[in-house]
């Protein structure tokens, strides 16, 4: 194993920082497709960690690697998010400060099975109680409830989260994991009502259909074919096997059998409803033509209307009653959803690390409101990468005269969220205007306000190429990870920002809208990530087919350009690969120089100083800050933890002579002393 894996370090470089053309893309994307062909899916850039999907089980994740990565140092083993989880969990235990893991990446990238595998890697190392080992199985089992439920086919991927994801596990001060906690963000709730063509609606209603016995099935009056419900396709992907695991994670999460009966009811009756079938009255009004559904559907043709404290009942036509039926079938799933979510997290009860599940995606087609919201989500998680790790380094590298130039996101942050000025502002002022809410003087607001934005762009801005390609329906955004085209026709983006009820004129004022909800909860989530030490992992989708072994060097070159690898490497390159303040590297290598062991009781730049010249740091591979010492290489740095390494067991039989001299020498004292009071005697 050991010779095996000495040959896979030697395929490309392990980390990107190492790379001799450390500016040139081709030479980067070289070498990721140089170590996805050896199966050698991550890479590091620092301390980021980069990882390919492999699309093929892989024999690296075994208990065996884990013990493996187990308390050792980052830079001493080949890349894995292990090393990556592993580095995290002791961080929070020397340092004492929170951490979070940041994983992104399009989708299908691999971003949930990389948080998997962090749970798993958590779950099996870390130091456990009684509790925590049926905690451990209830963090793992909530997984599959929430794909069950959050998760869909999508064509570029089978298993897709169809919301965002922060899980947050709390440890004790022995490290051991006590407690879980999810927040669920914005699920795609549209997909319970439509899919586009080749996808499916969330696993859970195949699941019930393909594994629920015939005695559920009958007591919810379901059939067995999926073809049978207007809000399903038939694909099936091995929904029987799923059904059973997520039957059995409900009991380990402890949902009693009346929860799980009451949730397959919901699930059955989402069903139903999106068969009910409405006909059209001679006055235009409508109603339900299956009459088995009339009881419990008829109020959805009805709206009830409270104008100056009179409530009055108003008939909806054809349409409004079926776009009725389908808000309330979105938003019976969405509160069910997270009813699961909250049960989850009284499950987990007390809580435990984090991780921002997101879902960047390059989309070219027209989108909607939600897809504005997952986009603007992605570009704030990317405002906070540059601001939590190309940011601080520029600042540090200023002090040391270095300049770096990188992309700043700030500016399409700004035009999304600026209060008064930016889209959801605007926005937001157009549902609050009397009168029906109206998708072109939306646009035409947008033009008048933000016209002219480097990032914004309509059919009437646009120049003549972009125009012939743009419908006058939409307005795009250069986004940081390229152009997104947003759809304003008809039922999209406003009503959806209204929450998809029909308006009522009266009642603007309280009308929350929801991208200012949006807003409000990413702003919590960043104010979240800010409080804690981030660790990154950077996923990428080797090809479209989801085959094992394809590398399409187009679509990888478009990622390692969005997720700003280039500049991160650059960043990382262009200044110091490594730093420390003075008293954490003089505490962890005093050991290697005489003069500063066991103590050094000088100043501690003098410490430092000391201890780098005994270890012959030539005057281009450091430098000292005011309180840090930068180390331009890491080689520099491997052959000090190496040094290091060498010597532990040398200061092991130090400690341990010491230890006896001291313990024989206070035994000594103690007869001594009995000695002495005896004569006294
Ligand atoms: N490390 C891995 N080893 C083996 N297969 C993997 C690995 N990572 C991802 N895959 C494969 O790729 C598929 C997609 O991965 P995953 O669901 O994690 O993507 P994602 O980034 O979370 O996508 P989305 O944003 O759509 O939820 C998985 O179902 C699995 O088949």
């Amino acid at each position: 194993m050991e010779s095996a894996l000495t040959a896979r370090d030697r395929v490309g470089v392990q980390d990107f920082v190492l790379l001799e053309n450390y500016n040139s893309e081709v030479a980067f994307i070289d070498n990721l497709r140089r170590r996805f062909r050896e199966n050698l899916i991550y890479t590091y850039i620092g301390s980021v960690l980069v990882s390919v999907n492999p699309y093929k089980d892989l024999e690296i994740y075994s208990k065996a690697q884990m013990e493996r990565y187990r308390g050792v140092s980052f830079y001493e083993i080949s890349p894995h998010i292990y090393a990556l989880s592993d580095n995290t969990y002791r961080a929070m235990r020397t340092e004492r400060k929170d951490q979070c893991i940041l994983i992104s990446g399009e989708s299908g990238a691999g971003k949930t099975e990389a948080s998997k595998k962090i749970l798993l890697y958590y779950t099996v190392t870390c130091p456990t109680g009684d509790h925590m080992a049926a905690l451990g199985e209830r963090l793992l089992q909530s997984n599959p409830v929430l794909e069950a439920f959050g998760n869909a086919k999508t064509l570029r991927n089978d298993n897709s989260s169809r919301f965002g994801k922060y899980m947050d596990v709390q440890f004790d001060f022995k490290g051991v994991p006590v407690g879980g906690h999810i927040l669920n963000y914005l699920l795609e709730k549209s997909r319970v009502v439509h899919q586009n063509h080749g996808e499916r609606n969330f696993h859970i209603f195949y699941q019930l259909l393909e594994g629920g016995d015939d005695d559920l099935l009958k007591s919810l009056e379901l059939e067995r074919n999926p073809q049978n419900y207007n809000y399903l396709v038939k694909v099936s992907i091995n929904d029987k096997n799923s059904w059973k695991t997520v039957m059995n994670a409900l009991l380990v999460i402890g949902f009693v059998e009346e929860e799980v009966q009451n949730l397959m009811n919901i699930i059955g009756g989402i069903l139903h409803l999106g068969n009910t079938q409405f006909g059209e009255g001679e006055e235009g009004e409508t109603y339900v033509t299956n009459e088995d559904q009339i009881l419990t559907l008829e109020k959805v043709s009805r709206a009830k209307l409270t104008a100056k404290g009179e409530e009055m009942i108003s008939p909806l036509n054809f349409e409004q009653t079926l776009s009725a039926r389908d808000a309330l079938a979105k938003s019976v799933y969405r509160r069910t959803f997270n009813w699961l979510v909250e049960k989850i997290n009284q499950s987990l009860a007390q809580k435990v690390m984090q991780k921002f599940k997101d879902s960047t995606e390059k989309i070219s087609l027209s989108l909607g409101f939600e897809q504005f919201c997952i986009n603007y989500c992605n570009e704030k998680l990317q405002q906070l990468f540059i601001e939590l790790t190309l940011q601080y380094e520029q600042e540090e590298y200023e002090t040391e005269g270095i300049t770096v130039q990188y992309f700043d996101n700030k500016i399409i942050c700004e035009l999304i969220e600026e209060k008064h000025k930016g889209i959801i502002s605007i926005m937001n002022e157009e549902c609050l205007r009397p009168g029906e809410t109206c998708d072109a003087s939306f646009l035409e607001k947008m033009e008048d306000s933000i016209g002219g934005h480097p990032h914004f762009v309509t059919h009437k801005l646009a120049n003549g190429k972009t125009r012939r390609v743009m419908s006058r329906e939409e307005f795009r955004l250069l986004h940081y990870a390229g152009e997104v085209s947003y759809n304003v026709n008809g039922e999209t983006i406003l009503k959806q920002n209204e929450g998809l009820c029909p308006k009522r004129s009266h009642d603007h004022v309280f009308v929350i809208q929801a991208s200012t909800q949006f807003k409000n909860s990413l702003m919590k989530l960043m104010e979240i990530l800010m409080s804690k030490e981030p660790s990154y992992v950077r996923c990428i989708k080797p090809n479209d087919s989801k085959q094992p072994g394809k590398f399409d060097e187009v679509l990888v070159r478009h990622q390692v350009k969005y997720l700003g690898l280039m500049e991160n490497l650059r960043v990382r390159r262009a200044g110091f690969a490594y730093r420390r303040r003075f008293e954490a590297f003089l505490q962890r290598y005093k050991p290697l120089c005489p003069e500063t062991w066991p103590n050094w009781n000088g100043c501690l730049s003098d410490g430092v100083s000391t201890l780098v010249e005994h270890l012959g740091y030539t005057p281009e591979e450091y430098k000292l800050g005011r309180s840090k010492i930068f180390i331009r290489f890491p080689k520099t740095l491997f052959t000090t933890e190496d040094a290091l390494e060498a010597k532990k067991p040398e200061i092991a039989l130090i400690l341990q002579k010491s230890w006896r001299g001291y313990t024989e020498r206070s035994k000594y004292q103690r007869i001594r002393h009995a000695g002495q009071s005896t004569t006294c005697w």
